[in-house]
């Protein structure tokens, strides 16, 4: 047991935090040894199995990331961005694996997380199930196969406490979408449409987002021609799927090369 990969959970309070808790204690390839959350959080001091409402289990939430990550072989983080980019720096440092489910990052994010991946080995995807990874592929792979005659439109749809809008899966399937056709995403894409828009131009990808209730995460992406239309979707109804995701990501990342990979590379798609 003590052989197996030590696991820290970042945000171990949060919907994602929990979810990782359980699916790391229901494993028997790793094992739970830290449990992190932000200094004030009304859940440090006490034990995460009461916390979560089930029996103790022995280990109690700290706001010390250091310590807690000096234990780890791996680092689990569904947090927030800035969190995510602190906790980067301390993955480094310690030559732990840091699997990164956090979305919504800006290009300054984006560019620490690159700098950290010098040191240690990085995984981090906008989404970690197996579903929406080969949704990825085929997404790809039709964009390739028609041309801007099919409007591309990504329509995604979460529960009402998301924060960042277009969601990460969907930032995937457009980028997926733009190499596809061989465009920069950067360039093409159409988001945040109201009122007199004018006409939509010709090879943008657009991007729409719903946010309402309990909705664990839907992404429609729409190839719209002029007599038909081709709609790729994946729904989530389980927290369990990204959960189980990146703990094979993190089983997976060691003893790999420090650098940034992603899903793709974890389920060798
Ligand atoms: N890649 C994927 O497959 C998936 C990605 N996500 C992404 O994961 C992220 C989290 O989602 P979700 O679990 O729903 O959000 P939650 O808000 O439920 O959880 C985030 C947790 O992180 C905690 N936190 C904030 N700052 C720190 C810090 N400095 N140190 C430690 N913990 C901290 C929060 O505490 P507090 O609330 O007190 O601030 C909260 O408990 C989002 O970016 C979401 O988009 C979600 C699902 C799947
Ligand atoms: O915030 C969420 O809940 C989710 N976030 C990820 C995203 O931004 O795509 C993944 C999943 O859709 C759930």
């Amino acid at each position: 047991m003590a052989d197996l990969p030590g696991i820290v959970i970042m945000g171990a309070s949060g919907r994602m935090g929990q979810m990782l808790a359980q699916t790391v204690l229901q494993s028997d390839k790793a094992r739970l040894v830290g449990c992190v959350e932000r200094p004030g959080h009304p859940w440090i001091g006490r034990d995460m199995g009461e916390a979560m409402g089930s029996a103790p289990l022995g280990l109690c939430l700290t706001d010390d990331a250091i310590a807690a990550i000096a234990r780890a072989q791996a680092v689990i983080d569904f947090t927030t961005p800035e969190a995510t980019v602190a906790t980067a720096t301390l993955t480094a440092q310690a030559r732990a694996v840091h699997v990164i489910g956090t979305t919504g990052f800006g290009p300054d994010h984006l560019q620490r997380i690159k700098a950290a991946a010098r040191h240690a080995v990085i995984v981090r995807a906008g989404n970690m199930s197996l579903g929406v990874n080969l949704l990825v592929q085929l997404t790809r792979k039709v964009a390739a196969a028609l041309d801007a005659d099919f409007d591309i439109e990504v329509v995604e749809a979460h529960h009402r406490h998301k924060v960042d809008a277009p969601s990460g899966t969907a930032l995937m399937l457009g980028q997926a979408a733009a190499e596809g056709r061989g465009v920069a995403l950067s360039e093409m894409s159409e988001r945040g449409r109201d009122g007199i828009t004018g006409e939509r131009a010709r090879g943008a990808i657009g991007f729409s987002a719903i946010r309402g209730g309990d909705i664990v995460g839907e992404h429609d992406v729409i190839f719209a021609g002029m007599g038909e239309r081709i709609v790729l979707r994946h729904v989530a109804t389980d927290r369990a799927i990204f959960a189980r995701g990146a703990l094979r990501a993190a089983l997976w990342g060691q003893d790999r090369k420090p650098g940034e990979y992603d899903m793709l590379d974890v389920l060798g798609l």
